[in-house]
């Protein structure tokens, strides 16, 4: 009997292939792969105990906000990025200045995980280069403290700091990525991190040029 997804296990290269999926032709970003790749990454962290559960609440919260859009009856507009930002500023559905009438428009829901894709750039990208005595915990909030922590309250992210105090040690980590070797974990993140690199930059350059980039 197949499992259920709680109980499917992790593979880092499923996720991974997952976000390859992200990017059409003339580079826009799907946001049907892109969510999906999402919530990939959360099952890695639910695996890792009940600590991270505030996290992954928030990030499937947000997750569920953006499905229910492209699987709407709008959804032909929440098909990528791009037409979902065209789509929501030209009939005026996002909050600019206040929350107000669209608290939980695509534009400023998208916003939050495109901020926490830099968390992951920037957190992948350390334990592609680390040995293997680094800690994750200070790769992790470097990374944090580099990208989301500015966007977060004084409450959040020192709750996020104790969360990342009981992270895994790098060998763990390693083999719940469900990948082999370190060597192949390593060039796996080598080939991936491109990529990742390349949506998000895409994504952030879209947002700058509508000055989306501090939605409320
Ligand atoms: C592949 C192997 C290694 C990487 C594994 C990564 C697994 C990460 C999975 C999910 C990451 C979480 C994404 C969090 C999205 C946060 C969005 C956000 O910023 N939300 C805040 C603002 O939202 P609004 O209030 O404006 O709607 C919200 O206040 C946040 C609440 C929760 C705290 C978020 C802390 C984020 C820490 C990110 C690091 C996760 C560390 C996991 C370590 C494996």
């Amino acid at each position: 009997m197949a499992n259920s997804v709680e109980e499917q296990k992790f593979s880092l290269k499923e996720v991974l292939d997952t976000f390859s999926l992200c990017l059409s032709e003339n580079k826009e970003v799907y946001i049907e792969h892109y969510v999906e790749g999402w919530r990939g990454l959360v099952r890695f962290m639910n695996s890792l105990g009940s600590v991270f559960s505030f996290i992954s609440k928030d990030a499937v919260n947000k997750i569920e906000i953006l499905a229910k859009f492209f699987n709407g009856e709008n959804g032909t507009h929440y098909s990528t990025i791009q037409s979902m930002v065209k789509y929501e500023l030209d009939n005026g559905l996002v909050d600019l200045a206040k929350r107000d009438k669209y608290p939980e428009s695509g534009c400023r829901t998208l916003l939050r995980l495109h901020r926490a894709l830099r968390w992951l750039e920037l957190f992948l990208e350390r334990l592609r280069t680390s040995s293997e005595d680094c800690k994750t915990s200070v790769m992790c909030s470097e990374a944090y403290n580099e990208s989301l922590a500015q966007h977060h309250a004084w409450i959040i992210r020192k709750a996020a700091g104790m969360a990342f105090c009981v992270l895994p040690g790098r060998p763990t980590f390693f083999e719940v990525m469900n990948v082999g070797t370190s060597e192949q974990v390593v060039s796996m993140l080598g080939d991936a991190l491109p990529l990742i690199s390349e949506v998000y930059d895409i994504t952030e350059k879209l947002y700058a040029q509508h000055e989306l980039l501090q939605l409320p």
